[in-house]
């Protein structure tokens, strides 16, 4: 029976135009921000939110909605890709998925370890090491000295980067960068891998090896979110698609008749 390793509840996402979103401005918003995560569970998520989400309303400033009520879950084992224009809202859900923000309003359920590909190498720290990095990655996730140093070599060899081993990351170039964030990414495990357009970066050799370890990854029954404005390489890793459309959900299902849709709004536009 099919499994939901995410559920994701009426998710909406609203950004201040002009201003650092992640500010609080007012006291009560700097003690929303300011209690840690495993406090901020025990009340219930979609109150919290559902204030926020009045307070930036009552606020009258510009606005932008990236999500707006977005629902859908994701089984155990599916490589479902996310398409949509420019600006539809896919990298924020993204980092809605990974924590990296908050959602305005609605919530999410993920249950297993999720690691992230966003825009080049987002996780590591600029100023440690390619070494030291692939140890910070892999305790974020929960693995253990031991479990990483089992992984160590094979993240290197994958990423090629052994002459850049103890070299600040800050010092790579964008190509090498996503190299060693994609191996780590694929090789400490998770139960679930957000690939945010990342491939792009990466020359042809490596993009094929990309492509091939996320083809065994998903062997292995582990579930993959993968957004691209590159269609045919939807199609050809995923089963499942949703389209985002102005922050909304348009379809969801099955990918080719997914993309056919999002193909034909498109052109529809275009024209
Ligand atoms: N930090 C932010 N502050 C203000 N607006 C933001 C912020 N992040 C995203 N947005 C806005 O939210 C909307 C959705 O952006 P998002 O990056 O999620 O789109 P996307 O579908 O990933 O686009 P693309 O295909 O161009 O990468 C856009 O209008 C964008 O300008």
């Amino acid at each position: 029976m099919a499994n939901p390793i995410i559920k994701v509840h009426e998710v909406s996402k609203c950004y201040r135009i002009g201003i650092t979103n992640s500010r609080p401005r007012t006291l009560r918003e700097a003690i929303m921000y300011g209690i840690s995560t495993p406090v901020r569970n025990l009340f219930s998520l979609r109150k919290l939110t559902k204030f926020n989400s009045e307070e930036l309303l009552s606020g009258g400033e510009d606005i932008i909605w990236s999500l707006r009520d977005v629902s859908f879950e994701v089984n155990e084992g599916d490589v479902l890709g996310i398409v949509g224009s420019n600006g539809a809202g896919k990298s924020t859900l993204f980092k809605i998925l990974s924590r990296v923000t908050e959602p305005t309003g609605g919530y999410v359920e993920i249950s297993g370890k999720l690691s992230c590909l966003l825009e080049a190498g987002t996780g590591f720290h600029p100023e440690l090491t390619g070494r030291e990095n692939i140890y910070l990655s892999g305790a974020v996730l929960g693995m253990t000295k031991r479990e990483i140093k089992a992984k160590f070599d094979e993240i290197v060899s994958f990423a090629e980067i052994e002459k850049l081993l103890d070299t600040p990351v800050k010092r790579f170039s964008s190509g090498m960068h996503i190299r060693l964030a994609f191996a780590v990414a694929i090789h400490l495990e998770p139960d679930i891998l957000l690939i945010d357009e990342v491939l792009a970066v990466g020359d042809i050799a490596f993009q094929k090896k990309c492509l091939e370890k996320i083809k065994s990854f998903a062997r292995e029954g582990r579930t993959i979110l993968f957004i691209s404005h590159n269609i045919e390489l939807v199609k050809y890793l995923c089963k499942s698609a949703l389209w985002l459309n102005n922050g909304r959900l348009a379809r969801a299902g099955a990918v080719n008749e997914v993309i056919k849709d999002y193909e034909r709004n498109s052109l529809a536009i275009s024209h």
